[in-house]
């Protein structure tokens, strides 16, 4: 926690103020009835595991408008639409951008790309308090992504656990090796390895290589960030990895799911 890189201390402190705004609107018991009222779960790494098994890749295709280190990267951002295309691609699943001031996403995003398709998703946020979980399941996400470098170890096993507790999957998102310890300490299905470093905004994929001998078998890793040539997705396969989350590369494409399935062909 004490290197944590500055921008990601930026959105942190930001994500804090943001839930003490939303918590005077909106209780978390507003949110419990919410959720009594939502459709059910779809499985997040069932999805994944499905396409392991037959011996696909399994693509966590992103819906994102911009990011802090690139701007704006579609100008013709319709989350159904590219959804639908995402889905006839052949993603296993889908990750939506909510959050508003760093990468210009929303809660309605996530709740249009999932009406319109079949395919589970996780929201993609910057989530430090349990209210973002309640939310989380509240606006119809089914995994949540939570990020080591963020989170001291009390908190991550506190927002692990209730995720599980209200059946969301969780993504835990780690970039060194340090992380990766204190992620392996909880009982994961799921890692995402992510290539961009938060200082630079670099990416490499030398991240998940390197990672990956420290990384148990029966937990399925998910290279994150940086991925753009078919060459990217074949060394990383060399290396027994098959699943992927990978977002500007599409949203530069007209058609996403062309561009996602040119990719892993
Ligand atoms: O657009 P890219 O380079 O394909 O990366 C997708 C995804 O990995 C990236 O958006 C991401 C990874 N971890 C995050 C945490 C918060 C916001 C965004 C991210």
């Amino acid at each position: 926690m004490s290197d944590t890189p500055d921008v990601l201390k930026k959105i942190v402190a930001r994500k804090h103020q943001e839930v003490a705004e939303r918590l005077e609107r909106f209780s978390i018991d507003d949110l419990k009835q919410q959720i009594a009222q939502a459709s059910p779960v779809r499985g997040f790494v069932k999805s994944i595991k499905k396409k392991l098994s037959n011996g696909e890749t399994a693509v966590i295709a992103e819906v994102k408008k911009a990011s802090p280190s690139k701007g704006l990267l579609r100008e013709n951002f319709n989350p159904a639409e590219i959804a639908a295309s995402y889905e006839a691609g052949g993603a296993a699943c889908l990750s939506v951008l909510t959050d508003k001031d760093f990468f210009q996403g929303s809660e309605a995003y996530l709740k249009q790309a999932r009406t319109a398709c079949k395919l589970p998703v996780i929201r993609k946020d910057f989530i430090v308090d349990p209210y973002q979980v309640y939310e989380a399941r509240a606006i119809g996400a089914d995994c949540i992504l939570l990020i080591v470098a963020a989170l001291d170890d009390e908190t991550l096993q506190g927002l692990y656990q209730l995720a599980g507790e209200l059946g969301l999957d969780v993504l835990v998102e780690v970039h060194d090796a340090d992380e990766l310890e204190r992620a392996l300490r909880l009982d994961l299905a799921l890692i995402g390895i992510n290539n961009r470093d938060l200082r630079t905004f670099d990416t490499s994929l030398k991240t998940t290589v390197d990672l990956l001998e420290h990384i148990p078998d029966g937990v399925i890793v998910v290279s994150e960030s940086g991925l753009h040539k078919p060459e990217d997705i074949s060394m990383l396969k060399e290396h027994q990895v098959h699943t992927f989350l990978i977002g500007e590369a599409f949203m530069r494409c007209d058609d996403p799911g062309e561009a996602l399935k040119r990719l892993i062909a």
